[in-house]
């Protein structure tokens, strides 16, 4: 199981980071803008240096065609670095692009899915990750849960080592049946996390054995600062 963070906001990757077991990072041109003008380079370079080399980093293409998809891709490789995951639209120029850069031993993330149609040639055509818009489809009344399921059955009927990346949650449900239906991976944004640890029944909980504890120990007494019979050396 996976988890990564759908944000280029470097506070909150590195905060995130020191929090959840992180898996890696995705990005896109959408989550770009929200955080305004960069140096796109140096800023994914950051980003690298904080996730380490074992964590991973999806970086989309923005080219047109297949040839500008794959020029985008060599130089996110040469200018981050040759591990990062790049992201590729699943659509025609994509599958031409995918194919050719999984013939270079790029390791690729396929995105913009939303159907199983989709996400099944991006298996075949040996995507590493697929990544399904999970409530993007949900909006248009698609079964987002049914098409996971279906890529999940499919992956293991022809033994793929492609692992689904499913994205664009909206709620912390969508996100658990994602992981219930057979996703490896799941990308949330910070909002997600902050809702999901962040609930008032969490707080309320932990008040309420802060309370009965003290009341049995006594007030800003703490397990570590209880009287022990050890022997202090
Ligand atoms: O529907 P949304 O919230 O824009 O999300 C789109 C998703 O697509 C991705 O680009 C796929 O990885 C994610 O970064 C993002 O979660």
């Amino acid at each position: 199981m996976e988890f990564l963070l759908d944000t280029v906001h470097i506070p909150d990757i590195e905060k995130y980071n020191a929090i959840i077991p992180l898996s890696g990072v995705t990005s896109n041109p959408t989550i770009c803008k929200k955080e305004g003008h960069f140096e796109f380079f140096d800023h994914m370079c950051q980003i690298r240096h904080i996730l380490g080399p074992d964590k991973s980093l999806h970086v989309q293409v923005v080219g047109q065609t297949a040839e500008a998809m794959i020029a985008d891709a060599h130089m996110i490789l040469k200018e981050i670095d040759d591990q990062v995951f790049i992201k590729v639209p699943t659509n025609e120029a994509g599958l031409t692009a995918i194919k050719q850069l999984k013939h270079e031993g790029v390791h690729i993330t396929a995105t913009a899915i939303y159907t199983e149609f989709q996400g099944l040639l991006a298996i075949q055509a040996g995507a590493d990750y697929i990544a399904p818009y999970y409530n993007r489809m949900a909006n248009m009344n698609i079964d987002a849960a049914a098409v996971v399921q279906a890529f999940a059955n499919a992956i293991n009927a022809n033994q793929a080592n492609t692992k689904i990346l499913a994205a664009s949650f909206h709620n912390v449900a969508q996100v658990t049946t994602a992981l219930a239906c057979g996703a490896q991976a799941v990308t949330m944004g910070v909002d997600i996390l902050k809702s999901g640890l962040g609930m008032p029944a969490i707080g309320q909980a932990v008040a309420d054995f802060t309370q009965d504890w003290e009341e049995n120990f006594g007030a800003h007494q703490t397990v570590a600062s209880l009287p022990t019979e050890t022997p202090q050396i």
